[in-house]
């Protein structure tokens, strides 16, 4: 049950800047337990996508479904109470907040006596001891480590995730790569990861879809990406 109702579905999907056509009739379902990496070189629309399943940018044409819920035309702090949370390109923390203001954002959604979960610390053991530092103050890991752990304050449905690993170093690279596979692991949570960084998208993907010029060109099961070909596909 559980599974389904967190299964996010996207149909047909038709994105324009202006008079350029960015996506084209983009299709995919994103499972409950599963990690879907979104792969392509710079420029392909990924980003646009996944601004296009948050509302951050208005559909021309096309569907998308959380469970039963119809996100279609959907304001995107409506998306967010369903269920979607997402971690922007660049991670977008507050940086004149503390890092507690920064994941109490995160529950904005939620009545307001809504606590933390005690959980978010156990998987950024490091943000624990900076409660009280300003965002700013952060390393760039810290501070995707915090845009991680502000998305999953409110317990989402769907993790929506881009570029995580763009200017992280090797080891908190690995740390995100483990919090990334334990969520996808309970079941109850859609991952989808947008990623350049090929090693890492293959070793966390459950299903895989690669885009050129706004299109899915290739999709399968993450085992098979390599046999596939898909890192030439990507490769710069
Ligand atoms: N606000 C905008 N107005 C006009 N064109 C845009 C806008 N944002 C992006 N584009 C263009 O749309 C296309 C898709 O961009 P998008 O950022 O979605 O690609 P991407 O695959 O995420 O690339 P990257 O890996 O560089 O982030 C690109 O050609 C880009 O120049």
């Amino acid at each position: 049950m559980t599974g389904r109702a967190n299964m996010l579905k996207v149909d047909g999907i038709q994105q324009y800047y202006g008079g350029s056509h960015i996506l084209r009739n983009v299709g995919f379902e994103a499972k409950a337990g599963e990690v879907t990496v979104v792969l392509g070189r710079n420029g392909v629309g990924k980003t646009t996508l996944l601004k296009s399943l948050m509302g951050l940018v208005p559909l021309r044409a096309g569907t998308i479904k959380l469970g039963e819920h119809d996100l279609t035309g959907k304001a995107p702090y409506e998306r967010v109470r369903v269920g979607m949370a997402y971690v922007p390109q660049g991670r977008e923390i507050f940086g004149r907040l503390t890092v507690l203001d920064n994941l109490l954002m995160g529950l904005a959604s939620k009545p307001a006596n809504t606590e933390l979960p005690a959980e978010l610390y156990d998987l950024f053991p490091v943000l624990k001891q900076m409660l009280h530092r300003r965002g700013g103050d952060l390393s760039g890991g810290q501070q995707q480590q915090l845009a991680i752990a502000r998305a999953l304050a409110a317990g989402p449905k769907v993790l929506i995730l881009d570029e995580p690993t763009e200017g992280i170093q090797p080891s908190v690279i690995k740390d995100i790569g483990r919090v990334i596979r334990m969520l996808a692991r309970r079941g109850d949570m859609a991952i989808i990861l947008v990623e350049q960084f090929y090693d890492f998208a293959e070793e966390l993907a459950d299903q895989y879809l690669a885009m050129e010029r706004g299109e899915i060109i290739a999709r399968g099961p993450g085992r098979l990406m390599e046999a596939n070909g898909v890192r030439a596909l990507v490769s710069v």
